[in-house]
């Protein structure tokens, strides 16, 4: 089916944003321009976020079945997990959110601010659990699932990042087919598009999408896993399942999953030196707030490989921002000093 027939239900204020970051760009040298594209900005549900272009698929879905529950997963400070609670609270349906330990990581407040307060204040029933990160099928969620069903319930299942599901990448297809939009009226193209991935059906849609005109491989996924080898084969399904969804005709390569593995160290989660260091880059020179989490490291990649010439001279590099800020309150004691 071709992507515009699939049912969309609107959650997203429309097209994002792009802007250029002039000043971030002469920063590194100015050799390359960079853009980013806002789906930190992207709806007015609980601040938004990659999530939420996903989810505008799955909703009719949703509502097609007759579902009472939206059922999902995520580590203690999912930005996910907070965007699903914002969701079925816009359409009035309950919400179940398993919270997995998934980042070992001390801060006194870390499960009672930022994303999960959110979740708790617009009414999901949270239930924290204690296993570790995994971005597969966990028994939790699907003991979540069961007991939905067993209280008399109609749970809709979304996993982990709403990615491995048979509708998680369409959402960036559409975002591929906005570029292109926004292209036309800007007068180029860009060269690369820079963006985070752990659960995958992000940069897989963005693969399938891009795919259309020939640049699945300049999609430049950032880890953020410190599981690679995980979250490639989720991108590397996931857009090739998405390419059969929307009829692209052919069957996405191997190689064109470009994953760079370089940036999520320490840990899932947890943001390095350089990590932290990026994030204050881009909030000093641009004030776009990035995470500890996801977007300080796609953040962190960039700047390393724009300060390593691993783009060519003029390269035009649109930096998608995802989201993600929320969850800097559980991080507050690495920014006490600013
Ligand atoms: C702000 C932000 N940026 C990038 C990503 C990575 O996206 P994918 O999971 O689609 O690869 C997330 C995901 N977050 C998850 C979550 O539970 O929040 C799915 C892991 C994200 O939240």
């Amino acid at each position: 089916m071709k992507f515009e027939q699939f049912k969309r239900h609107p959650l997203t204020f429309g097209p994002t944003p792009v802007e250029p970051l002039p000043r971030l760009s002469a920063h590194l040298g100015g050799k390359v321009e960079i853009w980013a594209k806002r789906e930190d900005c992207n709806s007015g549900l609980a601040f938004g976020g990659n999530k939420v272009r996903k989810l505008e698929y799955l909703v009719p879905d949703a509502l097609e079945q007759g579902c009472d529950t939206l059922v999902t997963i995520g580590g203690i400070q999912s930005n996910h997990t907070r965007q699903v609670a914002a969701v079925a609270a816009k359409l009035g349906m309950k919400c179940r959110l398993v919270q997995e330990h998934w980042v070992d990581w001390n801060d006194a407040v870390y499960d009672r601010v930022g994303n999960i307060q959110m979740s708790r204040i617009m009414g999901a029933e949270v239930e924290l659990v204690n296993a570790g990160f995994d971005i597969g099928i966990r028994e939790s969620w699907e003991n979540a699932l069961e007991d939905v069903r067993q209280r008399g319930g109609k749970p809709y299942a979304i996993p982990a990042g709403a990615s491995d599901h048979k509708l998680g990448g369409l959402g960036f297809v559409g975002f591929a087919e906005e570029v292109r939009q926004q292209e036309a009226e800007l007068g180029f193209q860009f060269d690369y598009i820079v963006v985070c991935a752990v659960t995958g059906s992000t940069q897989a849609g963005m693969v399938a999408g891009f795919a259309a005109d020939g640049r699945a491989n300049r999609v430049i996924g950032i880890d953020g896993s410190a599981e690679p080898a995980k979250t490639r084969d989720a991108v590397l399904r996931i857009a090739r399942s998405t390419a059969d969804l929307v009829d692209l005709g052919r069957a996405i390569e191997d190689e064109e999953v470009v994953l760079d593995t370089r940036y999520a160290y320490p840990a899932y989660g947890l943001p390095s030196a350089e990590t932290l260091a990026a994030i204050r880059l881009s909030a000093q020179l641009e004030g776009m707030m990035t995470d500890p989490v996801y977007e300080g490291k796609s953040m962190q990649g960039m700047i390393d490989m724009i300060r390593h010439e691993e783009f060519p001279e003029g390269a035009r590099v649109l930096y998608a921002h995802l989201g993600g800020v929320p969850a800097i309150n559980g991080y507050s004691y690495l920014f006490k000093d600013g």
